[in-house]
């Protein structure tokens, strides 16, 4: 058992063994989702009409996105279509829910609705990345502002009054948490703890995300 994970990770390193996870695609509207999902698949940024009805799509990510593939759906965001999400939960390896960082008046709505799917039971042990995503533009928040949005709790690293603060919004904050967002859960490193990981990043430049899939991939059971 031990060799065989030993050698499955061996194979991963390798770029050798795909895995291939479900994936769910989600965040408030005009966050970037569909954007994202079409630059993961053809590494090419196109317009779309917001996205009415779930899609979705198997990607093959590059070794530099952590060599996995991907059964993604892409939900929709606006409100109306938020309520189909759930009956997307079932056997779900991973969520990743956008955020427009430019986009501060709904900053409280988008907080509010990734706590609701961190509370939710059938998600508890499915890991988070958090994209924190336009940060090409002026005017952007900072990743030590939408923390304290999102309730994330500091990075150890910036806890400690080390250098990674200098990081700014284009660092990226680890966070073991579970329950309401910014509570942790199992506390100390022990069981019961889900991954969630906030990275900012700018789908229209390429930026920032792959580091955030590679997280994924390695967090995915
Ligand atoms: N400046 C900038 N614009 C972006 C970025 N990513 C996406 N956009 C723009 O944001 C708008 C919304 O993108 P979509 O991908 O359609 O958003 P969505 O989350 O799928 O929205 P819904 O389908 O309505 O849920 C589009 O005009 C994109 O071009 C980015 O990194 N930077
Ligand atoms: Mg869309």
């Amino acid at each position: 058992m031990v060799l065989s994970n030993w050698f499955s990770k061996l194979l991963g390193f390798l770029g050798l063994q795909h895995k291939s996870a479900k994936i769910l695609f989600l965040g408030l509207d005009n966050a970037g989702k569909t954007t994202l999902l079409h630059v993961l698949r053809d590494d090419r940024v196109a317009q779309h009409q917001p996205t009415q009805y779930p899609t979705s799509e198997e990607i093959h990510l590059p070794s530099t996105c952590g060599s996995i593939v991907l059964r993604a759906f892409d939900l929709g965001g606006h409100r109306l279509v938020r309520s189909v999400w759930r009956d997307y939960f079932p056997r779900v390896d991973g969520v990743v829910f956008l955020l427009d960082s430019t986009d501060r008046e709904r900053l409280p709505e988008a907080a509010t609705e990734l706590t609701a799917l961190l509370r939710e039971p059938c998600l508890a042990d499915v890991p988070f990345l958090v994209l924190g995503n336009k940060i090409d533009l002026p005017g952007a928040a900072s990743e030590g502002e939408l923390r304290n949005w999102l309730g994330l709790p500091p990075p150890p690293a910036a806890a400690a009054g080390s250098s990674g603060a200098k990081l700014g919004s284009w660092g990226r904050l680890a966070a073991f948490f579970g329950g309401p967002a910014g509570a942790r859960q199992g506390g100390g490193g022990g069981g019961g703890e889900r991954p969630v990981e906030l990275f900012m990043c700018s789908v229209l430049r390429r930026m920032g995300f792959g580091e955030g899939f590679r997280w994924l991939s390695q967090h995915i059971k």
